[in-house]
């Protein structure tokens, strides 16, 4: 089959505005009741991640998810998942928007296996995000959910590889999956081919839903989708920002969505996370990020850049200097890009040089650090990249380089938007107020 549906995947994001979301009165009561139920939010792992003392067992979850959960190694459920488990699991439609690296992941994952009801041939679950990366790990977050419930076969679709694969995947019913995580044009193409019969499904997920959904493009690609899955079924999305236009296009694929803001905008900023900038000439760039390089303690750093050219050049230098990097990029073969994104996550790298597509949901546990070595488009990009350091409360640094007046620009509004103040980079950094003993 042609792949021509591929240049979706990996595209420029346009400008939005944002504005403040109040928490919902729906919402809200609900905490209360729960805060009342339980003796007040607690706050748990020395961290800045806001706990309840209600437990994963609370939501009824099949033993199997619970023991799961168990491995996973996770002991109580974030703001995120206790507002919206609950919700998805009565099987409402839901927009859930909370702030990045807060375990939405887990919501959908969870909410989707609890129910699905297997049945071979018929895919049940459909599972959109923006690029295959992306993708690869929410696959990854089935299995490790799924693991004891195996009669559940998960499967993830993304362009860049041979389409033959999937469709041979999809024929049979002994491997045909019950979940399909995957990127729109792969997915669209398939379903047009006819290798993939979307009439069964019951549940439809958007993870970073307005990147999906503000491209007019890539919407159309998603809303095809839609149209070829059955009327009645479940649908979720999920995203840490979100405009009040994306919002309303978000409620047009929902019935009486459940609304879950666990933040507004203004909070949305991670209160582990330490965030400087520094003004300098773009020639001077590579000297600086060199000395933080050298200077600062980390476990394992994420530097973005503007473009794949840029990237590439400035890995080059950085393994020249003997740095331990890596890159990347969409420039590069599906499947390197794979094994680059699991070489930096299983550590076998400590640097990564990456453009935006690595900006958005990407979770890899031991990033602290955050270098916007060119500044992102948009606040909504600073807040995801930075969002890379710092996952699930824990502490971390990000700085960002300034170099001109659009620059300086784009950190005023970052500022304003999310009410934080970015001071100057110091000449010292306390190691303690990054890294997590
Ligand atoms: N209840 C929990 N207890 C401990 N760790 C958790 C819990 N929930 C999620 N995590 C971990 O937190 C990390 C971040 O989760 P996840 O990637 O789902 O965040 P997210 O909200 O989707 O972030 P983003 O907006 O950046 O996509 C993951 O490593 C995940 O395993």
């Amino acid at each position: 089959m042609a792949d021509h549906n591929e240049d979706l995947i990996d595209y420029d994001e346009e400008e939005e505005t944002l504005e403040t979301v109040p928490e919902s009165a729906e919402v809200k009561d609900v905490q209360e009741a729960s805060d009342q139920a339980n003796g007040g939010p607690t706050e748990q792992k020395g961290s800045y991640v806001s706990m309840h003392s209600t437990g994963f067992r609370d939501f009824l979850l099949k033993p199997e998810l619970l023991r799961a959960i168990v491995d996973c190694g996770f002991e109580h459920p974030s703001e995120v998942q206790q507002e919206s488990i609950p919700q998805a699991l009565l099987g409402s439609d839901i927009i859930s928007q909370a702030k990045s690296g807060m375990g939405k992941t887990a919501v959908f994952v969870l909410a989707t296996l609890q129910q699905v009801d297997p049945v071979d041939g018929e895919v049940s679950v459909i599972v959109l995000c923006h690029t295959r990366e992306l993708a690869y790990q929410i696959r990854n977050e089935y299995s490790r959910f799924g693991k004891y419930l195996p009669a559940v076969r998960t499967e993830v679709f993304y362009g860049g590889t041979p389409v033959q694969t999937d469709t041979e995947k999809l024929k049979n019913k002994d491997t045909c999956p019950h979940v399909v995580v995957g990127t729109p044009g792969r997915v669209w193409g398939l379903i047009r081919d006819k290798a993939l019969d979307a009439s069964h499904v019951k549940f439809f997920v958007l993870d970073e839903c307005d990147r999906l959904l503000d491209e007019i493009k890539m919407r159309r690609v998603v809303q095809e989708i839609f149209k070829s899955t059955p009327v009645n079924k479940q649908v979720m999305m999920f995203t840490a920002t979100m405009s009040k236009e994306t919002r309303q296009v978000c409620k047009r694929f929902m019935q009486n969505p459940h609304e879950i803001y666990v933040d507004d905008e203004t909070k949305l900023t991670l209160h582990g996370l330490l965030q400087y900038y520094v003004e300098l000439p773009p020639e001077k760039k590579n000297r600086k990020l060199s000395d933080i390089l050298d200077t600062l303690e980390f476990n394992q750093v994420c530097i973005f850049v503007s473009s794949v050219q840029r990237a590439n050049h400035l890995n080059k230098l950085l393994q020249e200097c003997s740095f331990p990097s890596i890159c990347i990029h969409s420039g590069m073969p599906q499947e390197e890009r794979i094994a680059r994104y699991k070489s930096f996550k299983d550590f076998t790298h400590r640097i990564i040089v990456a453009t935006d597509i690595f900006g958005r949901g990407i979770d890899v546990e031991r990033v602290n650090i955050v270098i916007n070595y060119d500044i992102p488009a948009t606040p909504h990009d600073y807040l995801h990249r930075v969002g890379r350091a710092g996952r699930f409360g824990t502490k971390g640094l990000a700085i960002t380089f300034v170099s001109t007046d659009e620059d300086k620009e784009t950190l005023k509004k970052v500022q304003e938007r999310f009410e934080v103040s970015i001071p100057e980079m110091p000449e010292s950094i306390d190691i303690a107020s990054y890294m997590n003993a």
